[in-house]
């Protein structure tokens, strides 16, 4: 009897646990997953500083200064980005400025270049009005005390830059989860290997290395082991350091389907057996000593999609993110879905913003041991199940292939 999916998700996500965490240099913290508060102890800007390249002055003094009656100010110094004024702007005086150079003493504004015309150090201001504007006030973006990021945060390029403004050149972060990737079946070959009669190449190592990366897991490719126990087991065992061991083939009824057998084998406290989607019915999950061990079906749309609804959300999960799922959004179909459908389906589709809302068009070519649509797909089209073919036009849940 296949088990829910939903309660598949939650048996699985109750059966791991967050992982350890390290400090990493900065420069490698990309897409890893933060795992303290980072409470700001300095103001950004840290002083008062020019926006512009121009002249510092005192705002009232040149106010009224326009093109046919300009203020004229002796200019005192020249500021550049990274030095400090050594004397403070005077009544009649001007200093020049570099953009990000701090505001002198005594200065209250400051006027564009371009609104200038300078003769020796003579300065005449043709446009004086909102000088006051073009300061940056220290602590303008940032106050000392602030939170700014927050533990389970994914380190994105924004995330990454202010990690540095805050001078966090090791932030704490999640150890990322290891996952052992194993291809079993007696007619799969290496990708470099050519084709000989019988044989097909291990496709699904690499399309699930790329999906456990995505995950912010790591994937070790350990190759593929041919339809019999003991080689399987071999190669499960080599998976010792890893945190997740996933194998795809033999999860279903046929002659050859030894996962079960191999879980029995070694240990494993099987979960699971078969979960009620489409594809990916056939999938085993089961436990021993705090790893955990997922058997995947061997056909490609089955393995990646059951990947995605099962496996993704325990390694966010064990990753350190606080969000395990992908936004998820209503759209209407584009095309009509043609096959009526018992177990609830999951559908690779574009999806895009149409003239009256998001359009979805499921790709064709969806067999389960298919994948070529998922290379145009940026969605999942979920057919509930029970359902008759569906018309164009009819109202279905999107999942879109983003982070949610
Ligand atoms: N009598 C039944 N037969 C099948 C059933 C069923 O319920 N009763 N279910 C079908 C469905 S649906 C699926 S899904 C598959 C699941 O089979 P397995 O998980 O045991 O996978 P295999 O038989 O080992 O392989 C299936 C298919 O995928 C190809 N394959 C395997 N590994 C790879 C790989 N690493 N890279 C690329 N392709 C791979 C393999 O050659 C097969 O064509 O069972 C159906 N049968
Ligand atoms: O159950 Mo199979 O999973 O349709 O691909």
């Amino acid at each position: 009897m296949a088990l829910k999916l939903e309660i598949a998700q939650e048996m699985l996500l109750a059966a791991v646990a967050v992982m350890p965490v390290e400090r990493q240099p900065l420069a490698h913290c990309w897409q890893r997953v933060l795992a303290e508060t980072v409470i700001a102890d300095i103001d950004f800007p840290p002083f008062d500083r020019s926006p512009l390249d121009g002249y510092a002055v005192i705002a009232t003094e040149v106010e009224q200064a326009r093109p046919d009656a300009p203020v004229r100010l002796r200019q005192i110094e020249n500021i550049a980005a990274g030095s400090v004024a050594r004397e403070s702007v005077r009544p009649g005086t001007a200093c020049r400025i570099m953009t990000g150079a701090p505001i002198p003493p005594g200065a209250t504004g400051v006027i564009r270049l371009e609104d200038t015309a300078v003769d020796g150090d003579i300065v005449s201001i043709m446009a004086g009005a909102g000088a006051a504007k073009n300061i940056c006030r220290r602590g303008e973006e940032i106050a000392t005390g602030e939170v700014i990021l927050t533990a389970g945060t994914v380190i994105n390029a924004g995330a990454m830059g202010m990690l540095a403004v805050l001078g966090k050149a090791e932030p704490l972060v999640y150890v990322r989860p290891r996952v052992a990737l194993i291809a079993t079946g007696s007619e799969l070959i290496a990708v470099d290997e050519p084709l000989v009669p019988g044989k097909i190449r291990n496709s699904n190592s690499y399309m699930l290395s790329a999906q456990v990366q995505e995950a912010g897991a790591q994937a070790r490719l350990l190759g593929v082991a041919g339809d019999d126990v003991d080689a399987i087991a071999e190669l499960v065992e080599y998976a010792a350091d890893c945190d997740v061991c996933i194998t795809t083939g033999g999860a279903s009824v046929g002659d050859y389907d030894l996962i079960g057998e191999v879980f029995k084998k070694l240990g494993v406290k099987v979960l699971f057996e078969r979960v009620s989607i489409k594809p990916g019915m056939p999938v085993l999950a089961g436990v021993k000593e705090n790893k955990l061990f997922i058997g995947l079906s061997g056909n490609p749309a089955a393995a990646s999609i059951s990947f995605e609804q099962l496996v993704r959300p325990v390694l966010l999960k064990m990753s350190g993110r606080t969000n395990w799922w992908r936004p998820c959004v209503k759209a209407r179909l584009a095309a009509p879905f043609g096959k009526s459908t018992g177990a609830k389906r999951f559908v690779w589709a574009r999806c895009w913003q149409g003239e009256a809302g998001l359009l979805a068009e499921p790709l064709s070519l969806q067999g389960n041991g298919m994948l070529k649509s998922a290379i145009a797909a940026n969605a999942l089209v979920v057919i509930p199940e029970n359902s008759p073919p569906l018309p164009a036009g009819t109202e279905v849940e999107v999942i879109l292939l983003v982070n949610g």
